[in-house]
């Protein structure tokens, strides 16, 4: 199938290389973050403009190394610019912090203010050698980008990492919530406040960002509109005067590239001899630090659900992911034991291939929306287990308003420890129930129409086409 993820001569070029045109990437360089743009900046090459994507090198280096279903060396229209940054703290996780939100990483974060000289001296010199320069900036990164005012060819699109949902009512509460009644008609009614999701000194970060609204001259979307149509729609209503795309999703549909047999991780080969649609997949993103008491009732749940699983067991990331990292202990035995029913993957597991793959039936997630655009591409139902951020809300989205998902962990009893009996309950509802059979099919229903908006005609690609038209336009 014809789709714009993979088009290599889009006709919206007509076979021109519209070089005069150039797009910037800056991420914020986080794994979540980091995976997105790069995602993006495959999709955008594919129309034969040329991408710069610039971070500190060793984020860089992350992002490539981490990004599957395609090989970004392969590239030859996607430039890595490496920037040198002094050395910044790198602290590990803490499962015992009062919040589950990352704040160990938050060095790192405030690190991007060395990115900003770089960054303008950067433009500077491409906007002397191209018609238009766009920036495309993670909307963390406002203050990095912020010189963009000062290039008179340089247009900047901030882009959400996160739902259209959650994006929808960050900002929706944020005016105060306009088209109050209107609005409320598509809104659950207990969706969860921001109370425990964030650390005061992340959200100043964020409203940092917000002084640099006036360089803003449209927002780019990792949504869909097969997924999230009325929040498209009502953040349209709310913000008339700028344009918005929802492009997503920007991971890859197809997983074609294939791999040398030794390339390939264990896992799928284990995958391969297991039945279709048994295996329940576990992974809480990249940020999730959880206590000894925690992990240990997580291992025991799965053992006691008696469902085939892979499990993604691996110290959440720190500001600099080449340091050394802390193996997570389980249970003595405990994998040994397990040998017959699930794996444990302590490496960087291949989470779209697993999710594409026809033997897995189920994804037991934290909802980071990466984790949540992947799993409805693939047609892969949730067990939701939200720990901070988006993920509360993300989990309303996924169980309440598409129905691709049931809850495993509700987000209210955040601070309790979540024991064995809950685990197993919840990831035999997901795999092996009536509910969790229906879920399974309105998962794989909406995965393919997720894959039909990509394609010629679809959506996605109608929307990506009308972004890459207007920053071509003459
Ligand atoms: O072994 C692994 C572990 C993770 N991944 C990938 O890593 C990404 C993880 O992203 P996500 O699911 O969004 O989780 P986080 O890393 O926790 O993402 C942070 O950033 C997201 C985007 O802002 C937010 O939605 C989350 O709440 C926030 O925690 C996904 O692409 C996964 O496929 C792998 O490929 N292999």
């Amino acid at each position: 199938m014809a789709n714009h993820q993979n088009h290599q001569n889009h006709p919206l070029t007509n076979g021109h290389n519209l070089s005069q045109v150039v797009v910037v990437m800056v991420p914020l360089p986080a794994q979540g973050h980091l995976n997105q743009l790069l995602h993006l900046s495959r999709l955008v090459s594919t129309y034969d403009i040329p991408v710069h994507y610039i971070a500190a090198a060793t984020h860089n280096r992350q992002a490539k190394l981490r990004v599957h279903g395609w090989n970004p060396n392969s590239s030859t229209n996607i430039h890595f610019h490496d920037i040198s940054v002094p050395p910044f703290p790198c602290p590990p996780p803490d499962p015992t912090a009062a919040t589950n939100f990352p704040s160990h990483i938050l060095p790192m974060i405030y690190a991007t203010h060395h990115l900003r000289d770089p960054v303008r001296e950067f433009l500077s010199e491409l906007s002397s050698k191209a018609r238009r320069v766009i920036v495309i900036y993670d909307s963390c990164m406002a203050a990095v980008v912020q010189d963009v005012a000062c290039i008179q060819n340089a247009e900047a699109y901030p882009f959400h990492s996160v739902s259209a949902f959650a994006t929808f009512l960050y900002l929706w509460e944020e005016m105060g919530k306009p088209l109050e009644e209107e609005a409320k008609r598509y809104i659950p009614d207990d969706v969860p406040s921001l109370e425990g999701c964030f650390t005061d000194d992340f959200l100043d970060f964020v409203f940092e960002q917000y002084q640099f609204k006036s360089i803003i001259s449209g927002s780019l979307l990792n949504a869909n509109w097969a997924i999230e149509k009325l929040y498209i729609e009502l953040m349209e209503r709310i913000l008339p005067d700028k344009k918005s795309w929802a492009i997503g999703p920007f991971n890859p549909v197809e997983l074609s590239e294939k791999k040398a047999p030794n390339d390939r991780h264990i896992c799928l080969d284990w995958l391969d001899k297991q039945a279709p649609k048994s295996v329940i997949y576990v992974s809480f993103g990249t940020t999730i630090a959880l206590t000894d008491k925690k992990i240990e009732e997580l291992a025991l749940g799965l053992e006691q659900s008696n469902q085939k699983f892979i499990w993604v067991l691996r110290e959440a990331d720190k500001g600099d992911v080449f340091g050394e990292v802390t193996k997570i202990e389980l249970p003595k035995g405990y994998e040994e034991r397990v040998r017959n029913i699930g794996i444990v993957v302590r490496d960087w597991a291949p989470q779209l291939e697993i999710l594409g793959h026809p033997s897995t039936g189920g994804f037991l997630s934290h909802c980071g929306w990466n984790s949540c655009m992947e799993s409805i591409t693939m047609g892969v139902p949730i067990g939701a287990w939200p720990f901070h951020s988006d993920q509360p809300r993300n989990t309303v989205l996924i169980t309440k308003v598409l129905k691709v998902g049931t809850v495993v962990r509700d987000w209210s009893r955040r601070d309790e420890v979540a024991v064995a009996a809950t685990v197993a309950e919840g990831v035999k509802k997901l795999m092996a129930s009536e509910e969790g059979n229906e879920t399974r099919k309105r998962a794989e229903e909406l995965g393919r129409a997720v894959r039909r908006s990509v394609a010629e005609g679809g959506g996605s690609r109608v929307e990506f086409d009308s972004f890459i038209a207007h920053i071509t336009r003459s």
